[in-house]
């Protein structure tokens, strides 16, 4: 990057989440994420560019490892001219969405960092003109907690992510409870997969983008966003899935289009397209836990036509989703196993608050750090050390549990074989395509507390409205099959 001929007018806004900003190249695929603050909590230069720093090493120290280098791509920390950050802030501020503006974006330290557009990221030897076509999404946690130190039986049958949807509609965040369970998308189970991601399309909230040309084209803002338009979308997407242009518009089109396009995500999702390193995924978790949540509608209806639960998870090892859930599954103990190992640590810090950095609790994230993740004990002996590795365990677990994955699907000849770049073909058409996983920004030490406070709220909210309605409505059925009973006792 040459830092000083940086120009604010050949960057656009792109997109931003809780805690990062960013912006993208006009005509070069690479972007750059800017860290974002509440007003008033402003941080030194040098923390910034720690901070950032220590994003990079963790991405390259821990996360390569466990995912395979060919997911992750780290970027690196750059200095931009304080001007030119300036000009940017004030240049971006109107497409910003109003639900994100109580940061601002940080134009006092210069630092930022530069990544690939994975919205663009060309996995094919084409010519510039190609279109690409790439969908984002945010899984979220794709296990039921195993752990024993779990209290909520509703832990045990309905998954995070499908209990928090009632609160988040609740306090107004989203609009209306969404049909996507991720234990739907991690099951491997093609039928299963499908309906989870003909669900996100359904109802994206901030699981679901799809981008064209690394514009985004479809997904919502906040809540206020307008209702998703399919058609709108298909018409998009046609040309992608039917090249040859051999299908007329209408409902049928676009359900059609929007099936070709669940069934190459699919693909591309099962596929273990990483030649990373043998040493990757020395996790080895086996699956735990039950393996459908109650809360899904898919694994409700095949309850209701009295089919059995589906099978255990078939995704393939080498997949990005499967890697991604060993990850997750670095929580071993749950929130309320771990809690109490986080206040173990906090009071040794508070004794001898010099050793936070010996523990490594703000970094460095390297080869010494990541290795001491690999130890999956969980037999306390009642040591800070052990402590310690829990707590650094959860923090990489909740990591994987809110990054997302990106694919980018560029289409390419019939006979476009040499390459040796993964493609997937859908009915009318072939795609060259790359999966990669952002916002690898390894989850504050800080936040502990308000996970544990946070995941109360959720269960406790879930099983107070949800479950009491759900029992009424059982009560009501019994009541009515008692009555059915006593007319046929009168007959
Ligand atoms: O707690 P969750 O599951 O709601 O996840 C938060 C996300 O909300 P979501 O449920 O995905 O809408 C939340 O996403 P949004 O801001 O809602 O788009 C953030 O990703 C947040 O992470 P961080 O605090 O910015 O590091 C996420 O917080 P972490 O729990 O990952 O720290
Ligand atoms: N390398 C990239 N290439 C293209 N788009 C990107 C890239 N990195 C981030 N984005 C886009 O910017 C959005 C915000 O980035 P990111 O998820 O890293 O923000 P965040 O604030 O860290 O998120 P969160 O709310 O989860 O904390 C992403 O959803 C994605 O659409």
């Amino acid at each position: 990057m040459e830092e000083g001929k940086m120009d604010e007018n050949e960057w656009g806004y792109h997109g931003e989440g809780n805690k990062s900003l960013v912006v993208a190249h006009a005509q070069r695929c690479v972007v750059l994420r800017f860290l974002k603050f509440p007003p008033n909590r402003k941080k030194t230069s040098e923390e910034i560019f720690q901070h950032l720093q220590n994003i990079v090493d963790f991405g390259k120290n821990v996360m390569k490892e466990f995912l395979g280098e060919n997911y992750v791509h780290c970027g690196e920390v750059v200095q931009l001219p304080l001007e030119f950050v300036k000009q940017l802030c004030l240049k971006i501020q109107s497409e910003r969405p109003e639900s994100r503006c109580d940061k601002d974006l940080d134009t006092l330290s210069g630092y930022a960092m530069c990544l690939p557009n994975l919205t663009r990221l060309q996995t094919y030897r084409f010519a510039e003109h190609r279109p690409i076509l790439c969908v984002e999404i945010k899984p979220k946690c794709g296990f039921i907690p195993f752990s024993s130190d779990v209290t909520h039986e509703m832990k045990h049958k309905v998954c995070r992510y499908c209990m928090h949807q009632h609160l988040k509609v609740a306090t107004g965040k989203w609009r209306q409870i969404s049909r996507y369970c991720p234990l739907d998308l991690y099951s491997g189970n093609k039928q299963r997969m499908h309906f989870a991601l003909k669900s996100l399309l359904q109802e994206a909230q901030n699981n679901l983008k799809i981008f064209k040309n690394g514009e985004l084209i479809y997904g919502c803002k906040d809540a206020r966003s307008p209702v998703a338009d399919w058609s709108e979308l298909a018409h998009h997407l046609k040309p992608f899935f039917f090249p040859s242009n051999g299908l007329a518009s209408g409902p049928h089109c676009t359900r059609a289009v929007i099936r070709e396009l669940v069934h190459v995500i699919t693909r591309v999702l099962l596929s273990g397209s990483d030649k990373g390193r043998a040493g990757t995924l020395r996790l080895g978790l086996g699956p735990q836990g039950p393996r459908v949540c109650e809360a899904s509608p898919f694994s409700r209806s095949l309850r209701c036509q009295g089919k059995n639960t589906p099978e255990r998870s078939g995704l393939p090892k080498g997949c990005l989703l499967y890697k991604t859930l060993q990850v997750q599954m670095l929580d071993l103990l749950d929130i309320e196993g771990l809690y109490p190992l986080y206040n173990r640590v906090e009071r040794y810090l508070e004794e001898f608050p010099e050793e936070r950095k010996t523990l490594q609790i703000d970094g460095p994230y390297d080869e010494a750090f990541y290795q001491k993740l690999l130890d999956l004990s969980t037999e306390d002996d009642g040591t800070v050390a052990f402590a310690l590795t829990k707590v650094q365990q959860y923090r990489v677990a909740m990591t994987a549990k809110d990054c997302s994955i990106m694919i980018a699907l560029s289409p390419c000849l019939q006979d476009a074989s040499s390459d040796q770049r993964p493609v997937v073909p859908s009915s009318r058409s072939r795609f060259a395509f790359s999966v990669s996983v952002l916002d690898l920004d390894l989850k504050p030490y800080e936040s502990i507390p308000h996970q544990y406070k946070l995941d109360g709220k959720i269960v406790n909210y879930y099983s107070k409205t949800v479950c009491a309605k759900d029992n009424a409505m059982m009560s009501t059925r019994f009541k009515e099959s008692e009555d059915c009973t006593l007319v046929l006792h009168k007959v």
